[in-house]
């Protein structure tokens, strides 16, 4: 029996022990906590949830609670358990963290195929079957030891997230499709056109809108191509008309003019289905953000599947250096797991340990490596991560990731029933086809 070193018993670390320990792997689990705690986390238990007591929506037709639910079919431990430790909260999957993360704890370190090591891991073997899974929180020795492994320019410590909306939500009225110059394809930009008068307002609320401080863990000197747009916008009235919201060689179609100002919008996905605001990462409140991009004219009705942010996050640049099996295309020994994969959020993070431990099981058994259809919400999440073409910024499990049914459907409700049916479908028989092996 060969083993496999996990490292970090967070939320994808110890999802990957269990189910690598399950199918018969002698596991070695690296936890540096309690000894060396990280500036979130409180305790030394294993999978403890360092901020929200919840893990999303239930609803199948989020993408969180279709997660869920396939998490489920695919016998997630951390999602089981969540469930037996519930607390009401709506339509939300939210725990008693503390009993949570003690029974997690309790389940890994009695498993007789788990060695549990509580130690700083530094360096990670090179010649092992490793799992990386240290979190968006790694400590400073192993970050430095992976910008090796990964190469420098492909571990990022920040993120700075722009906002992500529907396509079916904008207004194609108010602006054009072109790239600067019409330099690139004719339709790799939609520009969001702003009049003199509708930069003025933007601009004012901008100012006003509230922030979310900084904690201490996070005051970051930012650099300069991803300022957060208020503090570009508190360097004066024009600095944003130099910057984001330049509108130098972009000629509207309707006037034959530059316009005063536009807010370009770039596909995030292939079918085009989601569209992010290009340059627009903030640390505006989730509802100011709601409130002052849409006064941008094609953004009044706008959906937003995910809003701005910058945080401290250890992340790699999944799609230059991973396999969509989670393995790394230099060292295929070597997996990384959790939100230091470019994934967001609790539930996201236990669905790449699921398929990371996986994974590491089936290549130390000699089996063909397996990422689940695109059709399920993990699947289109690992994909997404993996594939994306230019910079990696985390992505959440949503909706827009799945690609569109085969038959247009109007109501927004349905489409999204039809789209959580099929991915339960293609998740179950993916599950009876890795069972078959
Ligand atoms: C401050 C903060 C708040 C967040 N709040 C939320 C939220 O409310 N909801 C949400 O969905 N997501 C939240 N996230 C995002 C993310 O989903 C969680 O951080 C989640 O815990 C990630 O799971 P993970 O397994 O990748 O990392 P973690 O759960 O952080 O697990 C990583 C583990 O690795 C250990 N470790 C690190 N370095 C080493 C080392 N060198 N050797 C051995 N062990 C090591 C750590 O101690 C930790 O136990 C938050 C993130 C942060 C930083």
């Amino acid at each position: 029996m060969r083993k496999v070193i996990v490292i970090g018993a967070g939320l994808a670390g110890s999802e990957c022990a269990w189910q690598l320990a399950n199918r018969g792997i002698e596991v070695h689990l690296y936890e540096m906590r309690p000894h060396q705690m990280t500036p979130a986390h409180r305790t030394g238990n294993f999978a403890e949830l360092v901020c929200s007591n919840t893990f999303g929506s239930m609803e199948l037709t989020s993408g969180a609670g279709l997660l869920k639910e396939e998490l489920l079919i695919l016998d997630s431990l951390i999602i089981k358990t969540a469930k037996e430790f519930y607390v009401p909260a709506g339509t939300a999957l939210a725990v008693d963290r503390e009993k949570f993360s003690q029974r997690i704890t309790e389940i890994l370190t009695h498993h007789p195929n788990i060695k549990v090591f509580y130690e700083e891991v530094k360096k990670v073997p090179r010649d092992e079957v490793v799992v990386i899974a240290s979190g968006p929180l790694t400590s400073q020795a192993l970050a430095e030891d992976i910008k090796e492994l990964v190469g420098y320019e492909y571990l990022y410590f920040y993120d700075a997230i722009s906002p992500i909306v529907e396509a079916d939500s904008v207004d194609f009225s108010k602006g054009f499709w072109g790239s600067r110059y019409n330099k690139g394809g004719e339709e790799d930009y939609f520009n969001c056109t702003l009049t003199e008068e509708e930069y003025r307002v933007f601009y004012e609320e901008l100012l006003k809108a509230e922030k979310v401080p900084l904690k201490d863990f996070e005051k970051a000197v930012y650099f300069e191509g991803c300022m957060p747009i208020e503090m570009l916008a508190e360097r004066g009235y024009k600095t944003l008309l130099f910057g984001p919201m330049k509108p130098v060689g972009l000629i509207d179609p309707r006037t034959g003019k530059e316009p005063f100002a536009v807010v370009q919008l770039r596909r995030e996905n292939r079918e085009g289905t989601l569209l992010s605001l290009v340059g627009f990462q903030t640390r505006m409140t989730y509802s100011e953000q709601k409130r002052v991009f849409r006064l941008i004219p094609c953004l009044r009705n706008a959906v937003f599947v995910k809003l701005g942010s910058m945080h401290r996050n250890t992340f790699i640049q999944s799609n230059r250096i991973l396999t969509p099996f989670l393995n790394m295309r230099k060292y295929p020994n070597i997996f990384f797991a959790g939100q230091i994969t470019g994934v967001e959020g609790y539930t996201a993070s236990v669905g790449t340990g699921l398929m990371a431990g996986i994974n590491a099981s089936r290549l130390i058994r000699g089996l063909d490596l397996v990422v689940p259809p695109e059709e399920t919400m993990l699947g289109s999440l690992i994909r997404y991560i993996t594939s994306k073409q230019g910079t990696l910024q985390p992505m959440a499990p949503v909706m827009g990731l799945l690609p569109p049914l085969d038959q247009k459907v109007k109501s927004k409700e349905e489409k999204r029933r039809l789209l959580a049916e099929r991915a339960i479908r293609a998740m179950k028989a993916f599950k009876e086809e890795i069972l078959k092996e």
